[in-house]
């Protein structure tokens, strides 16, 4: 570790410092259903929107010379959505729908309901006498000019994103390649022991279903490979070395520590890695290892102990894997949530506290044993930070699983 206890004061300064070292993978797919990928070109309209100038209310197309109280007024014809409008006839109104095209002579929709409808013809009511121009027309163009972007690269396409993309006719949109990652989890003790128990020394291998399901529905994210090394530090070195080469982000648990099984910051080094973070003052997670290679790829060590592996993955991976992936907005703004029963405890660390939410912005402290307790972190539905020498009920930055 630095000569300076830790490299860094909070989880944000030493992410932002490793985001700036790494690569965007970049790539072009074209890509017919883009969800949960990131935009590697704008998206621009094909035409204005709306189309024409169209009515935003049922109602009646008129001129505003007609509008006179008690008079009553014939009405001439419709326009409906779907067909283009009727001519617009001096001295009569139109029956319009909303949607429908604004004939070209009007200039403001009166909502049915202030109208008085005759057959054939309306009388205006009072309330319809104050129209003013362009009253219930949404006008061509209000919302983006042909040939405008209405998406810039960099958005991690949403639902209301490919909304807006078919709107403007892009059905195949040109996406980046998605962050191919590798996960690598060390230790002798550690297996899969799914037909036989395992002894008293033995732990089945929970960080790496925890940190391939925190990844893994993350359309952006490719996982490349899941690993499991021993603690030797040449396999380790060569399991490293091959899965950097087909990998843009690494992320390892356990060995990080102070250990003499502990290889992994020496390793990381030797394969390239510059290490850019080796202990922040979080707690759990204090020893994770941050680094990245002279290409700007991500190897993270994460610790063992599965809350910290757990933590780690979800407060540090997956900010730097999105910004790796492209998107503008990688490190969105955390959602905030009072704690309710928070006690007056402080740390000299940020504490990482796993919670769950009871109430809408409130969650409650979930009691754990420690970093090493996975009957807590299953009762649990994230985290929150409290910032060091801080207590009490908050509000803080929430990180769901
Ligand atoms: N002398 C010191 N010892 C320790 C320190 C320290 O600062 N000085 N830090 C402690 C903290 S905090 C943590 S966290 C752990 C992290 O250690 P490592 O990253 O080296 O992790 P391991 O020793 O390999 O494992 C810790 C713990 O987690 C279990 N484990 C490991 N991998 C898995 C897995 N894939 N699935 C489930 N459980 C796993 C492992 O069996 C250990 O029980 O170091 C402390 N020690
Ligand atoms: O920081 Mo360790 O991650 O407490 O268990």
């Amino acid at each position: 570790m630095s000569a300076k206890k830790f490299a860094f004061d909070s989880p944000e300064e030493a992410i932002a410092a490793i985001a700036d070292r790494l690569k965007v993978v970049g790539g072009d797919d074209e890509c017919p259903s883009c969800l949960g990928r990131v935009l590697a070109k704008p998206v621009t309209a094909d035409r204005d929107s709306p189309a024409a100038d169209v009515s935003a209310m049922d109602g009646y197309a008129i001129r505003l010379s007609d509008l006179r109280p008690g008079e009553t007024i014939p009405v001439h014809g419709e326009s409906v959505p779907g067909s283009p409008p009727p001519t617009m006839n001096a001295g009569s109104l139109v029956r319009i729908f909303t949607g429908a095209i604004v004939p070209a002579a009007a200039d403001a929709v009166v909502k049915r309901e202030d109208t008085e409808e005759l057959e054939n013809a309306i009388r205006f009511r009072d309330v319809a006498l104050s129209t003013q121009v362009g009253e219930n027309i949404r006008r061509a163009g209000e919302n983006a000019k042909s040939g405008s972007t209405v998406l810039p690269a960099g958005v991690l396409v949403n639902a209301a994103h490919r909304a807006t993309m078919v709107n403007f006719g892009c059905y195949q949109a040109s996406v980046y390649s998605p962050v191919r990652v590798t996960v690598i989890t060390t230790g002798d003790e550690v297996g899969v022991f799914a037909d036989e128990a395992p002894q008293p020394w033995q732990l089945r291998n929970s960080n790496q279903v925890a940190l391939t399901s925190l990844i893994e529905p993350n359309p952006w994210i490719a996982i490349q490979a899941v690993q499991h090394a021993r603690d030797d530090r040449e396999t380790l070195q060569q399991s490293l070395a091959a899965a950097l080469d087909q990998s843009d982000a690494i992320l390892m648990t356990g060995g990080v520590s102070m250990g003499d099984y502990d290889y992994v910051p020496e390793v990381v080094r030797e394969v390239g890695g510059d290490v850019v973070f080796h202990g922040l003052p979080i707690r759990p997670g204090k020893p994770i290892l941050g680094a990245a290679t002279g290409d700007g790829k991500l190897i993270l060590g994460l610790p063992g102990n599965p809350v910290s592996a757990a933590v780690g993955c979800r407060r540090f991976a997956l900010p730097l894997l999105a910004k790796q992936s492209g998107q503008t907005e990688w490190c969105p703004p955390a959602m905030q949530v009072r704690l309710q029963a928070a006690g007056s405890k402080t740390l000299p660390l940020h504490w990482m506290r796993i919670v769950k939410m009871v109430a809408d912005g409130v969650a409650e402290p979930v009691f754990s044993q420690g970093s090493g307790d996975l009957v807590s972190l299953g009762q649990s539905s994230g985290f929150v930070e409290v910032p060091v020498g801080e207590s009490g009920e908050g509000p803080w930055r929430y990180y769901p699983w």
